[in-house]
């Protein structure tokens, strides 16, 4: 499985948006935009307007992700806008195979999203419903939190599932993802890696991009 880091811009300077995600356009597979509505999470950073305009102005792809209320109504505005992944979490969607299908018929990659409480088991029925999985390793809302190994065994049990059904779905893993954690989501299966303070707050954000990818590589191929 190829490796895939995605920058979360939760950690970025938001007043250079678009100057910060090209800084890691070079290295990175994606730039990893972090919605947030103040009431899916208690967070609020920005919506659909900033994403049209960062769509005009980078050349990274976007890796959307909504954590937000009601995004059965908001995810497939965003891949019509030309976000290239949009994913949505569980615990928010009312209809996800409906939201998910949505999405793919604009053209984007379809995610789904699970908290660290949400269990595997209750949505493994929509694996062929996505491109992608996210599992979330902090509690969704803010940057530079400690990663939750608890969820390792539920990224052990994920590859397992896409593996059986067909494995061409990614494992995305989001939060506490640094040099001191990407190996053990690697060894256990993630294959797209967010990180937010991890890159921004290093002082060459490329360089701790790449030392990501290929730490995870290695981890990868160790457990491989
Ligand atoms: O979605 C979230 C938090 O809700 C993440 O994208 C974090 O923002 C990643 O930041 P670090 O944990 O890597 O600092």
């Amino acid at each position: 499985m190829a490796i895939q880091i995605s920058p979360s811009i939760l950690s970025a300077d938001f007043s250079r948006l678009a100057e910060q995600a090209e800084a890691v356009a070079g290295s990175a597979d994606w730039l990893h935009v972090d919605v947030m509505d103040n009431h899916f999470v208690p967070n609020l950073t920005l919506g659909l307007p900033v994403v049209e305009s960062l769509l005009k102005a980078v050349s990274i792809p976007l890796d959307c992700h909504l954590m937000i209320e009601d995004p059965d109504r908001w995810a497939p505005a965003y891949a019509e806008a030309g976000a290239q992944s949009v994913t949505v979490h569980a615990e928010a969607a009312r209809a996800p195979v409906r939201t998910l299908r949505e999405i793919r018929a604009q053209g984007a990659r379809a995610g789904l999203a699970l908290n660290p409480a949400t269990a595997l088991d209750a949505y493994a029925d929509l694996v062929g419903e996505v491109d992608m999985l996210l599992l979330m390793t902090v509690e969704p809302g803010f940057g530079g939190q400690r990663f939750l190994d608890l969820v390792l065994p539920k990224i052990r049990a994920a590859r397992e599932l896409i593996a059986r059904s067909g494995g061409s779905v990614w494992l995305q893993v989001d939060g506490g993802v640094s040099q001191e954690t990407v190996e053990r989501a690697a060894a256990a299966g993630a294959d797209v890696f967010v990180a937010g303070s991890a890159v921004y707050g290093a002082d060459d954000p490329a360089a701790a991009v790449d030392a990501l990818r290929a730490q995870a590589e290695k981890a990868a191929g160790q457990a491989g």
